[in-house]
């Protein structure tokens, strides 16, 4: 008997490849699954300032071996000390709009004159180290991500408040007035998409640290086959 073992990313490829042997009228082959874990991908969305990055920052240091980022594409020019590949994949406008065009990518948004976005591949590339794709964006890209053919789980980080949020990032000094004012602005219109039921799985509040990220935490293992 041959034995093959497939190495699948998801139960729906799984099922799609059992559906394609019977119609193919192969019985012989004796299939090893490899499910190591739910390969569903979190998009972590919320107000500029609301901790996502503080909150993920913890959460791959704790779980080094599980998560990954999706590296985005970008036309904007890299900045000192940026990688192509690691940080973004810095791409010229025309080839990434083509990319777009051909269908590749899950989102995109347009900020200060450039493009970003997030492609499928930037997504499986992940998938196939066997860790669990997190995309941090914007609430479009969230929106365009729902029209999409990804599956993942939606956590909405908010801030306590709209004058807590505007302490933050006055304190992370890295805003002038005008960058300030414009996060602030759409801050408001986010939450009231983040905090509309149904929008996502979970609502996170950004109070006290240690608690958002126990919820964060346990939310996860509660969701996906990983033990964090
Ligand atoms: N629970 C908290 N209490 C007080 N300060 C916090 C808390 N969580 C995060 N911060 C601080 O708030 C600031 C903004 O957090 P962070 O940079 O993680 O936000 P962000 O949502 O990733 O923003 P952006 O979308 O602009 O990258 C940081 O200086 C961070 O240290």
């Amino acid at each position: 008997m041959i034995r093959l073992t497939i190495r699948f990313l998801c139960k729906s490829q799984y099922t799609t490849s059992l559906h394609c042997m019977k119609l193919l009228n192969i019985h012989k082959i004796e299939i090893c699954t490899m499910f190591q874990k739910d390969s569903t991908p979190l998009v972590i969305a919320g107000p500029s300032g609301s901790g996502k990055s503080t909150l993920l920052k913890r959460l791959f240091k704790e779980f080094p071996d599980k998560f990954g980022f999706s590296v985005s594409h970008t036309t904007r020019p890299p900045r000192f000390g940026e990688e192509d590949g690691k940080h973004y994949y810095f791409t010229k406008k025309e080839e990434l709009q083509k990319q777009i065009d051909n269908g590749e990518f899950l989102e995109t948004t347009s900020y200060s004159g450039n493009l970003y976005g997030t492609s499928k591949l930037a997504v499986e590339n992940v998938q196939r180290t066997g860790k669990i794709c997190i995309l941090e964006i914007e609430i479009e890209g969230v929106k365009q991500i729902k029209n999409s053919s990804l599956s993942p789980l939606y956590i909405f980080i908010k801030p306590p408040s709209i004058n807590e949020l505007e302490r933050r990032l006055k304190g992370r000094n890295t805003e002038t007035e005008e960058s300030l004012l414009r996060r602030l602005t759409i801050a408001k219109a986010e939450l009231e998409y983040g905090e509309q039921p149904g929008n996502f799985d979970i609502v996170i509040e950004n109070d006290n640290f240690d608690k958002a990220y126990q919820k964060l935490r346990e939310f996860i293992s509660s969701k996906l086959n990983v033990n964090t």
